[in-house]
Protein backbone atom coordinates (compact mmCIF):
# COMPACT_ATOMS: atom_id res chain seq x y z
CA UNK A 1 0.00 0.00 0.00
CA UNK A 2 0.97 3.62 -0.59
CA UNK A 3 0.44 6.55 1.51
CA UNK A 4 -0.68 9.93 0.36
CA UNK A 5 1.07 13.43 -0.30
CA UNK A 6 -0.07 17.03 -1.03
CA UNK A 7 2.36 19.29 -2.26
CA UNK A 8 1.68 22.71 -2.65
CA UNK A 9 -2.59 21.37 -3.47
CA UNK A 10 -4.28 25.24 -3.64
CA UNK A 11 -7.84 24.92 -4.36
CA UNK A 12 -10.46 28.22 -4.46
CA UNK A 13 -10.54 29.57 -1.21
CA UNK A 14 -7.56 27.32 0.22
CA UNK A 15 -4.25 26.50 0.51
CA UNK A 16 -1.08 26.36 -0.36
CA UNK A 17 -1.39 22.66 1.48
CA UNK A 18 1.43 20.27 2.19
CA UNK A 19 0.51 16.74 3.87
CA UNK A 20 1.48 13.50 3.82
CA UNK A 21 -0.30 11.06 5.23
CA UNK A 22 1.38 7.57 5.61
CA UNK A 23 0.31 4.05 4.44
CA UNK A 24 -1.60 2.66 7.19
CA UNK A 25 -2.02 6.26 8.57
CA UNK A 26 -5.04 8.37 9.63
CA UNK A 27 -5.83 11.87 9.68
CA UNK A 28 -8.79 13.46 10.96
CA UNK A 29 -9.77 17.23 9.12
CA UNK A 30 -12.18 19.28 11.63
CA UNK A 31 -12.61 23.41 11.04
CA UNK A 32 -15.65 25.30 10.75
CA UNK A 33 -18.54 24.87 8.06
CA UNK A 34 -17.18 26.75 4.83
CA UNK A 35 -13.64 26.66 5.93
CA UNK A 36 -13.06 24.25 2.58
CA UNK A 37 -12.71 20.74 4.19
CA UNK A 38 -14.95 19.57 0.88
CA UNK A 39 -12.75 21.67 -1.18
CA UNK A 40 -9.54 19.18 0.09
CA UNK A 41 -11.02 16.51 -0.36
CA UNK A 42 -12.31 17.26 -4.01
CA UNK A 43 -9.01 18.16 -4.60
CA UNK A 44 -7.46 15.39 -4.03
CA UNK A 45 -9.65 13.40 -5.73
CA UNK A 46 -9.30 15.35 -8.68
CA UNK A 47 -13.00 16.52 -9.06
CA UNK A 48 -12.46 20.55 -8.90
CA UNK A 49 -9.29 22.37 -10.48
CA UNK A 50 -7.02 23.13 -8.20
CA UNK A 51 -3.19 23.97 -8.51
CA UNK A 52 -0.34 21.67 -6.67
CA UNK A 53 0.60 17.82 -6.64
CA UNK A 54 -0.95 15.07 -5.21
CA UNK A 55 0.85 11.65 -4.94
CA UNK A 56 0.13 8.12 -4.34
CA UNK A 57 3.68 6.39 -2.70
CA UNK A 58 5.87 7.55 -5.97
CA UNK A 59 3.22 8.26 -8.83
CA UNK A 60 2.20 11.45 -9.15
CA UNK A 61 -1.54 11.65 -9.77
CA UNK A 62 -1.01 13.90 -13.28
CA UNK A 63 1.00 10.53 -14.59
CA UNK A 64 -2.33 8.03 -13.63
CA UNK A 65 -5.91 8.61 -15.34
CA UNK A 66 -8.56 10.29 -13.46
CA UNK A 67 -10.54 7.49 -13.57
CA UNK A 68 -7.60 4.93 -12.64
CA UNK A 69 -6.68 7.65 -9.94
CA UNK A 70 -10.10 7.86 -8.18
CA UNK A 71 -10.96 3.88 -7.59
CA UNK A 72 -7.11 4.12 -6.05
CA UNK A 73 -8.14 7.30 -4.15
CA UNK A 74 -11.51 6.94 -3.08
CA UNK A 75 -13.76 9.56 -2.36
CA UNK A 76 -16.74 8.86 0.19
CA UNK A 77 -18.98 12.32 -0.33
CA UNK A 78 -21.36 13.50 1.98
CA UNK A 79 -24.01 12.83 -0.19
CA UNK A 80 -23.07 9.69 -2.64
CA UNK A 81 -24.93 9.68 -6.11
CA UNK A 82 -26.65 6.78 -7.08
CA UNK A 83 -27.20 6.15 -10.71
CA UNK A 84 -28.13 2.31 -10.92
CA UNK A 85 -32.00 1.05 -9.82
CA UNK A 86 -30.57 -1.31 -7.06
CA UNK A 87 -27.85 -1.32 -4.58
CA UNK A 88 -26.01 -4.71 -6.07
CA UNK A 89 -25.33 -2.95 -9.60
CA UNK A 90 -22.97 -0.34 -7.88
CA UNK A 91 -20.80 -2.85 -6.80
CA UNK A 92 -18.29 -3.96 -9.39
CA UNK A 93 -18.04 -7.62 -8.05
CA UNK A 94 -21.80 -7.83 -8.44
CA UNK A 95 -21.69 -6.04 -11.77
CA UNK A 96 -18.71 -8.51 -13.06
CA UNK A 97 -20.46 -11.29 -12.11
CA UNK A 98 -23.41 -10.14 -14.51
CA UNK A 99 -20.68 -9.05 -17.01
CA UNK A 100 -19.05 -12.53 -16.72
CA UNK A 101 -22.05 -14.08 -16.98
CA UNK A 102 -22.80 -12.32 -20.27
CA UNK A 103 -19.68 -12.90 -21.64
CA UNK A 104 -19.97 -16.99 -21.06
CA UNK A 105 -24.00 -16.12 -22.62
CA UNK A 106 -21.47 -14.75 -25.64
CA UNK A 107 -18.93 -17.74 -26.10
CA UNK A 108 -21.39 -20.42 -26.00
CA UNK A 109 -23.19 -18.89 -28.69
CA UNK A 110 -20.32 -17.89 -30.85
CA UNK A 111 -19.57 -21.79 -30.63
CA UNK A 112 -23.01 -23.08 -31.05
CA UNK A 113 -24.08 -23.81 -34.97
CA UNK A 114 -24.33 -20.50 -37.29
CA UNK A 115 -28.07 -21.21 -37.39
CA UNK A 116 -29.72 -18.07 -38.44
CA UNK A 117 -31.88 -18.11 -35.66
CA UNK A 118 -29.15 -17.84 -33.22
CA UNK A 119 -27.24 -15.78 -35.00
CA UNK A 120 -29.70 -13.31 -34.55
CA UNK A 121 -30.01 -14.29 -30.72
CA UNK A 122 -26.71 -14.02 -30.52
CA UNK A 123 -27.18 -9.72 -31.90
CA UNK A 124 -27.01 -8.65 -28.29
CA UNK A 125 -24.07 -10.15 -26.95
CA UNK A 126 -21.48 -9.03 -30.10
CA UNK A 127 -20.36 -5.83 -27.93
CA UNK A 128 -17.89 -8.10 -25.37
CA UNK A 129 -18.84 -6.86 -22.05
CA UNK A 130 -16.43 -4.52 -20.48
CA UNK A 131 -14.25 -5.77 -17.91
CA UNK A 132 -14.32 -4.77 -14.44
CA UNK A 133 -12.76 -7.65 -13.07
CA UNK A 134 -9.14 -7.20 -13.95
CA UNK A 135 -8.69 -4.50 -11.02
CA UNK A 136 -6.01 -6.59 -8.84
CA UNK A 137 -7.90 -6.72 -5.71
CA UNK A 138 -11.46 -6.70 -6.09
CA UNK A 139 -13.48 -8.52 -2.65
CA UNK A 140 -15.25 -11.06 -3.60
CA UNK A 141 -18.72 -11.68 -2.46
CA UNK A 142 -17.97 -13.08 1.11
CA UNK A 143 -15.97 -9.93 1.55
CA UNK A 144 -18.92 -7.92 0.45
CA UNK A 145 -21.13 -9.60 2.54
CA UNK A 146 -18.82 -9.05 5.33
CA UNK A 147 -18.77 -5.37 5.56
CA UNK A 148 -22.58 -5.44 4.71
CA UNK A 149 -23.12 -7.51 7.81
CA UNK A 150 -21.01 -5.18 10.12
CA UNK A 151 -22.64 -2.33 8.63
CA UNK A 152 -26.53 -4.01 9.78
CA UNK A 153 -27.24 -5.44 6.60
CA UNK A 154 -28.21 -8.94 5.57
CA UNK A 155 -27.53 -9.63 1.84
CA UNK A 156 -30.59 -9.25 0.40
CA UNK A 157 -30.14 -5.30 0.63
CA UNK A 158 -27.88 -5.85 -2.67
CA UNK A 159 -31.42 -6.15 -4.37
CA UNK A 160 -32.82 -3.09 -2.90
CA UNK A 161 -33.90 -0.37 -5.06
CA UNK A 162 -32.50 2.59 -4.65
CA UNK A 163 -35.24 5.08 -4.03
CA UNK A 164 -36.20 3.20 -0.67
CA UNK A 165 -32.76 3.91 1.08
CA UNK A 166 -32.90 6.33 4.27
CA UNK A 167 -30.37 8.55 4.53
CA UNK A 168 -28.64 6.52 7.21
CA UNK A 169 -28.51 3.52 5.18
CA UNK A 170 -27.23 5.47 1.70
CA UNK A 171 -24.25 6.84 3.89
CA UNK A 172 -23.59 2.88 5.25
CA UNK A 173 -24.25 1.58 1.97
CA UNK A 174 -21.73 3.81 -0.05
CA UNK A 175 -18.89 3.21 1.79
CA UNK A 176 -19.77 0.18 0.99
CA UNK A 177 -19.45 0.72 -2.63
CA UNK A 178 -16.34 2.72 -2.10
CA UNK A 179 -14.77 -0.43 -0.32
CA UNK A 180 -15.30 -2.37 -2.56
CA UNK A 181 -13.37 -0.26 -5.38
CA UNK A 182 -10.79 -1.75 -3.07
CA UNK A 183 -9.03 1.95 -2.88
CA UNK A 184 -5.58 2.29 -1.52
CA UNK A 185 -6.37 5.58 0.02
CA UNK A 186 -9.74 6.55 1.44
CA UNK A 187 -11.07 10.46 1.41
CA UNK A 188 -13.97 10.70 3.57
CA UNK A 189 -16.21 13.62 4.23
CA UNK A 190 -18.27 13.15 7.47
CA UNK A 191 -18.85 9.57 6.74
CA UNK A 192 -20.95 8.93 10.24
CA UNK A 193 -22.48 12.11 9.95
CA UNK A 194 -26.08 11.06 9.25
CA UNK A 195 -26.37 8.12 11.48
CA UNK A 196 -27.02 6.84 14.96
CA UNK A 197 -24.01 6.23 17.61
CA UNK A 198 -24.49 2.52 16.95
CA UNK A 199 -24.24 2.96 13.44
CA UNK A 200 -21.57 5.42 13.31
CA UNK A 201 -19.82 2.58 15.44
CA UNK A 202 -19.86 0.37 12.67
CA UNK A 203 -18.85 2.17 9.96
CA UNK A 204 -15.67 3.22 12.01
CA UNK A 205 -14.72 -0.40 12.74
CA UNK A 206 -15.29 -1.22 8.86
CA UNK A 207 -13.32 1.84 8.13
CA UNK A 208 -10.28 0.85 10.50
CA UNK A 209 -10.00 -2.54 9.95
CA UNK A 210 -10.19 -1.83 6.35
CA UNK A 211 -7.96 0.75 6.88
CA UNK A 212 -5.49 -1.93 9.18
CA UNK A 213 -5.62 -4.89 6.78
CA UNK A 214 -5.33 -2.90 3.63
CA UNK A 215 -2.48 -0.29 5.01
CA UNK A 216 -4.48 2.43 3.57
CA UNK A 217 -3.95 6.19 3.80
CA UNK A 218 -7.00 7.46 5.43
CA UNK A 219 -8.06 11.39 5.21
CA UNK A 220 -11.32 11.91 7.17
CA UNK A 221 -13.41 15.23 7.93
CA UNK A 222 -14.97 14.82 11.05
CA UNK A 223 -16.82 17.14 12.85
CA UNK A 224 -17.14 14.78 15.72
CA UNK A 225 -14.24 15.48 18.81
CA UNK A 226 -15.65 12.43 19.97
CA UNK A 227 -14.72 10.20 17.43
CA UNK A 228 -11.52 11.80 16.79
CA UNK A 229 -10.53 10.73 20.53
CA UNK A 230 -11.97 7.89 20.14
CA UNK A 231 -10.08 6.45 17.23
CA UNK A 232 -7.48 8.42 17.53
CA UNK A 233 -4.70 9.50 14.80
CA UNK A 234 -3.28 12.50 14.05
CA UNK A 235 -6.02 15.60 14.07
CA UNK A 236 -5.74 18.45 12.05
CA UNK A 237 -7.89 21.82 11.63
CA UNK A 238 -8.48 24.03 8.45
CA UNK A 239 -7.79 28.06 9.59
CA UNK A 240 -7.18 30.73 7.52
CA UNK A 241 -7.21 28.17 4.59
CA UNK A 242 -4.38 26.38 6.11
CA UNK A 243 -4.39 22.81 7.69
CA UNK A 244 -3.12 23.05 11.45
CA UNK A 245 -2.55 20.91 13.93
CA UNK A 246 -5.54 20.52 16.30
CA UNK A 247 -4.74 22.66 19.39
N1 LIG B 1 -18.38 25.32 -6.74
C1 LIG B 1 -18.15 26.34 -5.88
N2 LIG B 1 -18.19 27.61 -6.30
C2 LIG B 1 -17.93 28.64 -5.46
N3 LIG B 1 -17.65 28.48 -4.16
C3 LIG B 1 -17.62 27.23 -3.70
C4 LIG B 1 -17.86 26.09 -4.50
N4 LIG B 1 -17.74 24.96 -3.76
C5 LIG B 1 -17.47 25.39 -2.52
N5 LIG B 1 -17.39 26.74 -2.47
C6 LIG B 1 -17.14 27.57 -1.30
O1 LIG B 1 -15.90 27.20 -0.74
C7 LIG B 1 -15.97 27.25 0.68
C8 LIG B 1 -15.57 25.92 1.28
O2 LIG B 1 -16.56 24.95 0.95
P1 LIG B 1 -16.51 23.46 1.53
O3 LIG B 1 -17.66 22.74 0.94
O4 LIG B 1 -15.16 22.92 1.31
O5 LIG B 1 -16.74 23.75 3.08
P2 LIG B 1 -16.67 22.72 4.29
O6 LIG B 1 -15.52 23.12 5.15
O7 LIG B 1 -16.69 21.34 3.79
O8 LIG B 1 -18.02 23.10 5.04
P3 LIG B 1 -19.13 22.20 5.81
O9 LIG B 1 -18.50 21.81 7.12
O10 LIG B 1 -20.26 23.18 5.98
O11 LIG B 1 -19.48 21.04 4.93
C9 LIG B 1 -17.41 27.66 1.03
O12 LIG B 1 -17.44 29.05 1.29
C10 LIG B 1 -18.18 27.32 -0.21
O13 LIG B 1 -19.30 28.18 -0.38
Amino acid sequence: MSGLRLDGIRSRALGPLDLTVAAGELVFVSGPSGSGKSLLLRAVADLDPHEGEVWLGEEPRSRIAPSIWRRRVGLLPAEAFWWAESVGEHLPVIRSTHADRAASTHRRLLSAPLHPAILRLSKPFRRAPRRVSNHPALPDHSTITDWLGHLGFAPDVLGWSVTRLSTGERQRLALVRLLAQTPEALLLDEATANLDPSSGARVESVVEAYRKTRGAAVLWVSHDPGQRRRIGGRSLVIRNERLEPEA
